[in-house]
């Protein structure tokens, strides 16, 4: 199977957890991407939800495909997020943000009663860190907290654009940083939140309930144990 047609598997697993009336969180990338159509199928059969995007892309989709979209502060909790992810572990831990939509994914994903993951098997990793971790920054402090990063052997790379600093949906920038020495992931999360003008980081540690991974003869549910 090709990745894309892993992640469609894992996205059309991970709808059947919506039922009807629920508010429903709505991730970003190319994974959610599928789960986002199917959503929009269950709507046009019928069912009334009410969708929280986790970006400007997601709404916008969502709103093409007449999903019912609503801000997060219109509704107390959200019942299930479904998002994607760049890289999870067996411990159900994640680097979300390659998208740079990790700042309201992370804030869905907290105020959400049940998240869910889905994803290709690639994404399936021994150890946290192939993939750099991306963090949310505010320009104001972008080139400081780079060189102290720098400092600490995070070896952070500015994400650019089109020759230009990448911009968030909050306008914020992207530092992506090497994580993959990096033994205990809450101290080094605990540390990065404490630099001023640091917004979030794309560690997701201990938000995710399931994790659905798209496969040969069918997807695999994970639950947390
Ligand atoms: O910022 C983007 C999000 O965290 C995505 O969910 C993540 O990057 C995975 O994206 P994709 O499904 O395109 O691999």
């Amino acid at each position: 199977m090709t990745a894309d047609q892993e992640k469609k598997q894992a996205a059309l697993e991970a709808v059947k957890y919506i039922k009807d009336t629920m508010v429903v969180g709505l991730g970003t990338g190319s994974t959610a991407k599928h789960m986002i159509e199917a959503v929009g199928k269950l709507v046009a059969d019928g069912m009334n939800l009410t969708c929280v995007p986790s970006s400007e892309a997601t709404e916008k989709l969502a709103k093409e495909l007449g999903i019912k979209i609503v801000a997060l502060d219109a509704i107390d909790k959200i019942d299930v997020t479904i998002d994607g992810a760049d890289e999870f572990d067996e411990k159900f831990q994640l680097i979300k943000g390659g998208g740079g939509a990790l700042l309201r994914e992370k804030i869905l994903a907290w105020n959400t009663k049940f998240n869910i993951i889905i994803a290709d098997s690639r994404k399936e990793v021994q150890k946290l860190g192939a993939f750099k971790l991306p963090v949310e920054v505010i320009p104001f402090a972008t080139k400081q907290i780079l060189a102290y990063l720098e400092t600490e052997g995070l070896q952070p790379v500015q994400r650019m654009r089109g020759g230009d600093p990448y911009r968030t949906d909050e306008n914020n920038n992207i530092i992506d940083i090497d994580i993959f020495r990096t033994e205990d992931l809450q101290a080094l999360e605990s540390k990065l939140l404490k630099i001023p003008g640091v917004v979030e980081t794309g560690l997701f540690l201990d938000t995710t309930s399931l994790i659905i991974v798209g496969k040969e003869g069918g997807p695999e549910v994970k639950e947390r144990r």
